[in-house]
């Protein structure tokens, strides 16, 4: 571990995921701290590859910066702003639910990072509560573009082959349609779950989450935390709307945290609509 690779000395395993293994390391030349994320698997090297040309030509203040990425001794090294903060799933695991004022202000900061990534042609596709940390001052830090991809790179999915974490899948992903509505509607997965401390799609089979998740069949939030307000629960309706060409667009989400009157009014066409998703055949 002692060993610096290209003046980096690791100094902490951060952990493991999709991609591969993260440590925390100390570049001496510049004094900074970062994350390296490290490929394990050969095969993966293309994904990894793309993931870094991705994150490395965004800039945007929720978004993990991408310093550098290098191959050494065989590994492909992705160099990332070390982000200190636990992720809103470790959050929400060790202290439940977050207040609305929390959650509304994370939301827009993510939502704001979406419409940022989807307005270069971005889709994000693996957007999770493990994939957001929260920062110093409450800052949202969006991680891990392991899956994003621009949308005119190569497919690196084989036909049939799903990605994406099943819980936060979009009802179109599971027919293998990925859009930056797919992204919209995985915000809505994570406000639902960042304001009830609950996945809107449980199940213990992946047929039964797919099910739930074709007919957005989602317990209403309220009655798991009934302090709610109308204007959360129907922020949470109009991202996990069924058809991708009715749900809100990033954009609008932002527009509505910042005029939470325009979710005032009920949308009567929009529950109708629900309501036959729910139960046509
Ligand atoms: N830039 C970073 N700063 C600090 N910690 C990070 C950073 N990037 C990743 N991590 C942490 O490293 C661990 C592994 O992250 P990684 O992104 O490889 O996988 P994951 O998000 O856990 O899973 P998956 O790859 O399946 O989405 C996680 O605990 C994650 O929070």
């Amino acid at each position: 571990m002692n060993q610096p690779i290209r003046g980096y000395t690791l100094t902490q395993w951060v952990g493991s995921g999709g991609m591969g293994e993260v440590y925390q390391a100390y570049h001496t030349a510049t004094q900074r701290t970062v994350a390296i994320k490290m490929l394990s698997r050969v095969e993966q090297a293309e994904r990894f590859r793309n993931e870094a040309a991705v994150q490395a030509s965004l800039r945007h203040p929720h978004i993990a910066l991408v310093y550098e990425f290098f191959v050494e001794n065989n590994l492909s090294c992705l160099v990332l702003e070390y982000i200190e903060g636990p992720t809103i799933e470790q959050y929400i695991k060790k202290s439940g639910p977050l207040s609305e004022e929390v959650a509304w202000n994370l939301l827009a900061q993510i939502a704001s990072a979406m419409d940022y990534l989807h307005n270069r042609g971005i889709v994000h596709r693996d957007l999770k509560a493990g994939n957001v940390k929260i920062a110093r001052q409450g800052k949202a830090k969006l991680l891990d573009f392991g899956l994003a991809r621009f949308a005119n790179s190569p497919k690196l999915t084989h036909e049939g082959y799903v990605i994406g974490t099943t819980g936060s899948m979009a009802p179109e992903q599971f027919s293998g349609q990925s859009s930056s509505a797919s992204d919209c509607w995985a915000l809505g997965v994570l406000l639902y779950e960042m304001l009830t401390g609950q996945s809107p799609f449980g199940g213990s089979t992946l047929s039964e989450i797919s099910r739930r998740i074709q007919k957005a069949d989602y317990v209403a939030p309220q009655k798991l935390n009934p302090r709610l307000s109308k204007a959360s629960e129907r922020l949470i309706d109009k991202l996990l709307t069924v058809s991708p060409d009715r749900r809100f667009t990033a954009r609008q989400v932002v527009e509505a945290l910042r005029h939470p009157h325009l979710l005032d009014s009920p949308d009567w066409v929009g529950q109708m609509r629900k309501w036959w998703d729910r139960v046509k055949p």
